[in-house]
């Protein structure tokens, strides 16, 4: 476990040390020590500043670390909400922008441009919605312009789209699920780099040619004789040395045969020996192909490489490098876990045609490699020989070279574990130390650190340009959505009051139709029973008394039926009249109103309605005879009776005579029958249409012919007169239930848009907010 500092003791640690180091005369590691002399020019004061120098190193990486963990998860929880927000509540728009608008945008993360990623320009996080709304037009389209704006989240739609889908055919759900999986391809990455940054483990590979010292080079930096050292090459298996504390804190050897992936825990993917048998076991690389060395190293944490406060550091002790095995170093090197290299040269051979091959391509891929130029105690002509040893460097690794006062090193390794040595020598060698132990802090910071870095600064981009569209996009469309509303809705209002008013005076005309209907029935019909008693036709004699009868109450009734029809007829006028003005209505409050085809003839044509207005009636012998007249002739009796027994007997005036004649006879006075029944003929042309006018009128009255005439006609009128009104509700209802649809929508677009707007305001805030914390986080510990 690594001994971190809480980050405020840190920092402000980080600051006394930091004015410490600014009043010093001294400015960095490579004023204070000439790595290139074997004699360090350091004095006490200089050691100590470089000590403060190198714990101010530990603090600040360990300050960044924690503040690169808080951004992930910071990062991760957005990026989370961005998914869910995607996958359940509308899905994300993607972006689609033009080369000039990327050349626009500008970076707002304040970090060297020198440093920046090769990656465009991002919109500062600041920056106003004018240029973002420029961004969003056609939103839910991309096309190819989209790989060059976004990054880590970049949908590869070639590949990802259907092949029979061009991209323009995307619709949101696809663009949205694709979103959600590299959404959740991103979290992925973001909790690898977070396990990244918290793994503390750290591996240097020393390596080098045949008996350059390797293995006294670790031992001087274990301060302890561990690995075996040797006249003659010794060391044929990689010899991976780590702190006891990770095996129970016993020190052993656990000696791994070829082909078995190690595993501390299962003892059958080893065997253990003691440190004192390491002898023979780096020298059998047949059973072996690699050796875990568990040793003790109770020193402090700024002496102790193995375990130095910040990093769980393991040292790997390499075979000496020769044309066999120079390819299998080289794969070990290049292992993701190797933090570090360092190669170690004798100084009396220089760099062996091995060496320069493995330092080449080490430089291609590591950049830097820590160099060890050893065995320097026994050159004479040190200037010389560093002289020759730096020019091969700078044409191997150039970087390197650049560096070399921190990267190059001229020491004698077996002087620290050795009582006698030169004391110079030693604190050459410590100074050495110090030098790779910022490497490693430096290294490691580029190699953890770093790529939590870049990845965070892309995604932010990536995130600062979806939000950025989605919020634009959002706003769009709430503002369309509110415009329209503010239209649709008085529309709507205004349809429903104008159905009611439309519907009130509808049902006005109507009722005015039917009641003016109803009173022209009514009083023409009565009119025509009260005139109807009056002479219809010419009265043929007595001898066709009969005859004129039937006619006389033919007529009465075709004069009657007459009535009715023209009662029908003023009806109909008066309904044509109600339903255009019904449809008039209609065409001037309705967009579309399509009336259907109103005939008017098909009104009162029903068999009911012709049944309705015809009477039956038939001649009766009171038809005859007044009554009234008969009455006050003293006769009535006589006649009643005797007009009883024959009536409906006779069928001609002579007939008729004769029975009148029988009647007056019978009753014994002749001369007075013979009176009236002169009278009685003679009254006939005035008694039969009034007595046939009556007797209609009777029959008329007891079937309430008038009333219920005027209420058939006023019922056909209603009926209708209602069709046209029931045509204009549904119109109308049709039309408010189409904007009450659209209005819905509308409210329903402006909500979720409105949702959609603050949420993604908040996401960008926060992704900006972010992405300026990562900027700001300096990885460079010089
Ligand atoms: N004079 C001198 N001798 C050294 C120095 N460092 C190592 N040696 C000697 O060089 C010899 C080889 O040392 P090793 O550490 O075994 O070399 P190596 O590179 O590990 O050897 P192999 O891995 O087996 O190839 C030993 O005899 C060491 O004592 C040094 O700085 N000065």
């Amino acid at each position: 476990m690594s001994c971190y500092l809480p980050n405020t003791l840190a920092t402000s640690y980080q600051d006394d040390l930091q004015a410490e180091l600014q009043s010093s005369s001294d400015s960095g590691y490579g004023s204070v020590l000439d790595a290139h002399s074997e004699i360090p020019l350091a004095t006490p004061a200089t050691n100590s500043n470089s000590n403060h120098q190198s714990l101010l190193q530990q603090i600040r990486y360990n300050d960044n670390r924690a503040r690169l963990a808080r951004a992930i998860d910071g990062t991760a929880t957005l990026l989370s909400n961005l998914k869910e927000h995607n996958d359940n509540v509308r899905p994300s728009h993607y972006p689609r922008c033009s080369r000039n608008q990327v050349i626009r945008g500008q970076s707002s993360f304040n970090e060297p441009e020198s440093n920046r990623p090769n990656i465009r320009p991002a919109f500062s996080p600041l920056e106003d919605a004018d240029q973002k709304s420029e961004f969003v037009d056609d939103a839910l389209l991309v096309n190819s312009s989209v790989e060059s704006d976004i990054n880590v989240l970049k949908l590869d739609l070639r590949v990802e789209a259907h092949e029979s889908e061009s991209l323009h055919t995307l619709e949101a759900k696809s663009i949205g699920s694709l979103l959600s999986g590299r959404f959740t391809k991103s979290l992925r990455q973001l909790d690898a780099l977070k396990t990244r940054i918290d793994d503390t483990s750290s591996k240097i590979f020393v390596t080098g040619d045949l008996n350059a010292g390797k293995s006294t080079f670790c031992n001087a930096l274990l301060r302890k004789q561990v690995l075996p050292e040797d006249q003659q090459p010794c060391t044929n298996v990689f010899c991976e040395v780590l702190d006891a504390r990770e095996n129970g804190s016993v020190e052993e050897a656990h000696a791994v045969p070829h082909g078995i992936s190690y595993s501390r825990l299962d003892e059958r993917t080893y065997q253990t020996y003691p440190l004192e048998k390491l002898d023979d076991i780096v020298d059998d690389s047949i059973n072996w192909a690699q050796v875990k060395v568990y040793v003790d190293d109770n020193r402090s944490i700024d002496q102790s490489l193995l375990r130095n406060g910040v990093v769980d550091i393991a040292l790997i002790d390499a075979p000496g490098l020769n044309l066999d095995s120079l390819k299998t170093t080289a794969v070990f090197a290049r292992q993701e876990e190797i933090d570090v290299v360092v190669f170690v040269v004798s100084a009396e051979n220089h760099f062996t045609l091995s060496a320069k091959e493995f330092i080449w391509n080490a430089a291609n891929e590591k950049a830097y490699i820590f160099i060890v130029v050893n065995r320097f105690d026994n050159i004479k002509a040190k200037e010389r020989c560093r002289r020759l040893i730096l020019e091969q460097i700078e044409k191997m690794s150039p970087q390197t070279f650049k560096d070399s006062s921190e990267l190059v090193h001229f020491v004698s390794s077996n002087a620290v574990l050795d009582p006698f040595a030169d004391p110079s020598k030693v604190v050459a060698f410590e100074n050495l130390e110090r030098s790779l132990r910022q490497f490693i802090l430096v290294k490691r910071s580029k190699s953890k650190l770093a790529p939590a870095k870049t990845y965070l600064e892309l995604l932010h981009r990536d995130i600062h340009t979806i939000t950025s569209t989605n919020k634009g996009a959002a706003e769009k469309e709430y503002t369309k959505a509110d415009q329209e509303l503010s239209l649709v809705t008085p529309e709507y209002e205004s349809t429903i009051s104008t159905r009611n008013a439309v519907s009130d005076s509808a049902l006005k005309i109507i009722e005015e139709t039917c009641r003016s209907v109803q009173k022209y029935t009514r009083k023409h019909l009565q009119t025509c029973l009260r005139t109807m008693d009056t002479p219809i036709c010419s009265y043929p004699g007595f001898l066709s008394a009969w005859h004129y009868a039937q006619q006389t109450q033919s007529m009465v009734l075709k004069k009657v039926e007459g009535q009715v029809l023209d009662c029908e007829s003023f009806a109909r006028s008066k309904t044509v009249s109600g339903v255009d003005a019904i449809r008039q209505l209609g065409l001037s409050s309705l967009k579309q109103y399509n009336p259907r085809q109103f005939n008017p003839h098909f009104m009162f044509s029903r068999r009911k309605d012709a049944l309705e207005r015809t009477i039956s009636v038939c001649v009766q012998w009171s038809d005859f005879i007044d009554l009234d007249q008969q009455e006050k002739n003293g006769a009535i009796g006589m006649g009643v009776m005797a007009m009883t027994v024959i009536g409906g007997k006779f069928l001609s005036g002579k007939a008729i005579l004769d029975g009148l004649l029988k009647i007056h006879g019978i009753g014994g006075h002749k001369l007075a029958g013979i009176g009236a029944v002169a009278f009685a003929i003679s009254d006939l042309p005035r008694a039969i249409p009034k007595n046939v006018a009556k007797r209609v009128q009777k029959v008329l009255d007891s079937s309430d012919f008038i009333h219920n005439n005027s209420e058939r006609i006023v019922r056909e009128c209603r009926t209708v007169l209602n069709m046209p009104i029931e045509e204009l509700r549904a119109c109308f209802q049709s039309s408010i239930e189409e904007q009450a649809r659209k209005k819905s929508e509308l409210e329903k677009t402006k909500d979720e848009s409105g949702t959609a707007l603050r949420f993604y305001s908040r996401a960008l805030k926060q992704s900006a907010e972010m992405g300026s914390i990562v900027g700001k986080i300096d990885l460079e510990l010089d």
